[in-house]
């Protein structure tokens, strides 16, 4: 495949997608129109980016509310029964279990488009796609796989984000005769959503999400199980620790039962090493005064701290620390935007943002984070803003 885009042209769509208003600007890779089939949380975020960016969005969901709702949060026009139209692109963004039947349908009824789809599994669907005989080998080259590394533990279009994409890689997993034009118009679709493309087969992909991106779903679902017979006494003690490592245990189970199904071989190999450990600390726990138990302890918890390093920063950057400001604020409309306002004047990039209330009090506290060196100055300029910085 040859080189389509300058190493910059992401970095740019990135800016163009995140200043971007209503107010419609050029500097879009796609031409549109963009046709989006399936439009839930992810296809009403891939139409409001590309809406936002000044391109003419076409919407179709079997579902009349889904459709009108997308419609409605700005993600483009539905497309009438009968009306005509030639996409570019037709971006299906259906569940993946219908995704391969989505887009072969597609592919017939658009023969000028190129078409992708989003879904979280890879091979199974090329698979169907390539053993389906009503398919033909022109129809095929015009069908590139992706996958955006981005999403919600919600559903549907009412929770969907224009700029949910931004900065996070989206894998394309090219099949073997997916046409050099079908390949550019997929990456044009990630420039101009700002995600990072990243370009994987198909198996390669399966293999890598089964462990960065299925693991943590499950692990975070039985995790949250255990919380089921427990003493709102017990409950009523959670904090960060816990909610940090279940928010995904909020996904759509409908969802989740259809991408687990879908790449259930790459899977099962994780969950026995897991399960290895898991026996190995068990037997260690039982009998923590026995000889070398603490050090078992201190391996296992070491393994976490050397895996969790591994991960990587923003744009594939390496792991990077970012230093944290805490700022108290109180539970008022209109603070948070005026925290954000002040942090932007102060022309300090805001790397990341935690918003925690403790239950019951009138107060809120935020933690910004920032480029290590950066925190002094961002202390003292919110300091003589009179804000309570916590030290
Ligand atoms: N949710 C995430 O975090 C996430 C992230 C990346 C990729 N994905 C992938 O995106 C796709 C959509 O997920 P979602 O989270 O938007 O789900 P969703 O439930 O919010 O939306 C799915 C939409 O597809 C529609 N649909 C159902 N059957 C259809 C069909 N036959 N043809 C066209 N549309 C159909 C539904 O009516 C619904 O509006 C899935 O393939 C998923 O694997 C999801
Ligand atoms: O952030 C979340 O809520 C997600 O679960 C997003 C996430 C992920 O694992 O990173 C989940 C599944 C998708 O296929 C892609 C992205």
């Amino acid at each position: 495949m040859g080189e389509i885009f300058k190493d910059d042209d992401a970095a740019a769509a990135t800016s163009a997608v995140t200043a971007s208003s209503a107010v419609p600007t050029a500097a879009t890779y796609l031409n549109g129109p963009i046709l989006v089939i399936g439009t839930g949380l992810l296809g009403a975020s891939v139409g409001l980016g590309l809406s936002r960016a000044g391109l003419d969005v076409r919407l179709q969901d079997p579902s009349p509310s889904a459709q009108q709702i997308a419609q409605d949060v700005g993600a483009g026009t539905i497309l009438k029964s009968g009306e005509t139209l030639s996409p570019e692109l037709v971006v299906c963004a259906a569940p993946p279990d219908v995704t391969a039947a989505a887009v072969a349908q597609a592919l017939k009824d658009y023969p000028h488009a190129v078409v992708v789809d989003i879904a979280s599994v890879k091979s199974s669907i090329l698979n169907t796609l390539l053993a389906d005989d009503s398919l033909t080998a022109e129809q095929l080259t015009r069908y590139v796989g992706t996958h955006p590394m981005s999403g919600r533990e919600k559903s549907g279009p009412a929770a969907a984000r224009g700029e949910l994409f931004v900065a996070n890689p989206w894998v394309i997993t090219a099949h073997d005769t997916a046409s050099e034009r079908a390949i550019r118009t997929a990456r044009s679709l990630v420039a101009d959503l700002g995600g990072v493309p990243t370009y994987m087969d198909p198996l390669s992909h399966d293999h890598a999400v089964a462990l960065v991106s299925h693991m943590p779903q499950i692990t975070a679902s039985l995790l949250a199980s255990r919380l089921l017979n427990a003493e709102s006494t017990q409950l009523a003690l959670a904090g960060n620790g816990l909610r940090d490592t279940t928010r995904i245990a909020a996904s759509d189970p409908r969802l989740w039962i259809q991408i687990l199904a879908h790449n259930a071989p790459q899977i099962v190999g994780h969950l026995e090493g897991m399960r290895e450990d898991i026996d190995r600390l068990i037997s260690t726990l039982h009998h923590p005064e026995a000889n070398g138990a603490l050090l078992d302890l201190a391996e296992l918890f070491g393994e976490g701290n050397a895996g969790h390093a591994r991960i990587p920063g923003k744009h594939g950057a390496p792991p990077q620390s970012f230093a944290v400001v805490t700022v108290l604020v109180d539970d008022k409309p209109g603070q948070i935007a005026r925290l954000l306002k002040d942090v932007g004047d102060a022309n300090i990039n805001l790397e990341d943002l935690r918003m925690d209330h403790a239950s019951g009090r009138p107060v809120g506290m935020v933690e910004i984070s920032v480029l290590p060196g950066k925190e002094a100055e961002l202390e003292a300029v919110l300091q003589k803003l009179k804000w309570r910085v916590v030290k």
